[in-house]
């Protein structure tokens, strides 16, 4: 880790140097980035964060993973709905990839039980934990999320003194205990010299469907008077939502809805200097179109460090159920931009990674632009049958 950072300079940025800790990745592992994502205390919705941080990267046109260093409460496989055993050969272990390609190794992809209660001592765990970073090939990964052990013990502390981190995050819920939980996981990371990516305060209020009116479950927050304590940013707030548990006990997190952890996908993109990806736009003469299936046509932007550095227009081949997502994800499109669309075809580009903006509206170039400089947030609106004729492209 690079001489130069303190946990105050904010940025992950570092040189990969492992030469300082105790554990070198596996030979032919090939990670770009390690986050790690800590809770001072249990039970606060890490595991969740994690999985959803690695499917907005992948949703991006990352390569992500998930090292599940929960080795006591293992809850990523579940939430992805991966199962079965992870193989391995001569030359090490191999993740297991989820539906959407998010590579995921677990102690839960190891036992012959997934029910079977894992009761080591300390040492054993992190032990494990460092084995998942030493013999499992993560090939060509941009993004490394490790789901630490819940706390702020001797756990967690050897994990981090074994393995690389660039940055963690640290994740809250809205109570009493949070100002210490904070300062614990601060002190922790200035031990270690990691940076600090941020904050990021989950269960901060539930929103009821039928009034919109959001209450706060937990009590009034005071995250950002915390954060401004330890001079860090808070990145996202996360609304308690039914649909999100349900994702997770039905392994289908990975096509969760929302857009809550925009700002550090932007920040990590930033970090990493940018990336190649492909944005489509929905389009009617040159402007954003109102109903996808049926529009004109669909802009390409090639984006390269965040700039737009080509693009072209191609016409709509047709409108057929599900035709048109796959069409979209066979030209490698990232990021789909429409005023409305169907739920069908929502549902495949969930499925396909491809991240999904509604509610656009304006010229098709400036609504990529908007999308890149992180100020375009989808609506989430679906279109219906009855209200558009079918021609929001289900
Ligand atoms: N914002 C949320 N909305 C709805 N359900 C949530 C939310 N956050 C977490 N949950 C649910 O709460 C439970 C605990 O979450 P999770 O496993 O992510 O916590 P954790 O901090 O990793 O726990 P531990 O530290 O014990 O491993 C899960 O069932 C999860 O689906």
């Amino acid at each position: 880790m690079s001489e130069n950072c303190n946990q105050n300079c904010n940025t992950y940025s570092h040189d990969r140097d492992f030469s300082s800790f105790s554990a070198k990745p596996h030979e032919l592992s090939n990670i770009k980035k390690v986050v790690g994502v800590v809770s001072g205390k249990g039970g606060v919705g890490k595991s969740l964060v994690t999985s959803m941080l690695a499917v907005t990267m992948n949703r991006r046109g990352y390569k992500t993973a998930i090292l599940d260093a929960d080795i006591t409460g293992p809850s990523i496989p579940k939430a992805f709905g991966v199962k079965g055993k992870a193989v391995g050969n001569e030359l090490g272990l191999f993740p297991m990839k989820s539906k959407t390609g998010i590579d995921i190794m677990s102690i839960n992809l190891l036992l012959d039980n997934d029910t079977d209660p894992v009761v080591w001592r300390g040492p054993i765990i992190a032990n494990t934990v460092k084995q998942f970073w030493t013999d499992v090939i993560w090939s060509d990964v941009d993004f490394l999320f490790i789901d630490m052990p819940p706390g702020t013990g001797d756990v967690p502390l050897t994990v981090f003194q074994s393995i690389a981190v660039d940055g963690i995050v640290i994740v809250t819920s809205p109570q009493e205990l949070v100002s210490m939980i904070v300062s614990k996981a601060v002190k922790m990371a200035e031990m270690m010299n990691i940076p600090i990516i941020g904050l990021i305060e989950n269960m901060s209020y539930f929103k009821c469907t039928d009034c919109n009116k959001e209450y706060k479950i937990f009590g009034e927050s005071h995250i950002e008077e915390i954060a401004e304590k330890h001079n860090i940013d808070v990145l996202a707030k996360l609304p308690i939502d039914p649909k999100v548990s349900a994702a997770c006990d039905k392994g289908k997190i990975e096509f969760f809805d929302g857009n809550w952890l925009d700002n550090i996908a932007k920040y990590l993109v930033m970090e990493n200097g940018g990336k190649k990806m492909k944005i489509a736009v929905a389009s009617e003469n040159g402007m954003v179109a109102e109903h996808f299936g049926h529009c004109e046509g669909f802009y390409i932007f090639d984006v390269e460090g965040n700039q737009i550095v080509s693009s072209k227009s191609i016409p709509n081949p047709g409108h057929k159920p599900g035709f048109l997502p796959n069409f979209l994800n066979d030209m490698g499109v990232n990021v789909i931009i429409s005023g409305g669309m169907g739920g069908g075809a929502i549902d495949i580009f969930n499925e396909k990674g491809i991240e999904v903006i509604t509610g656009a509206a304006g010229n098709a170039q400036v609504a990529a632009e908007e999308y890149l400089r992180g100020n375009l947030k989808s609506t989430a609106s679906v279109c219906h049958e009855h209200q558009h004729h079918s021609e929001c492209g289900h």
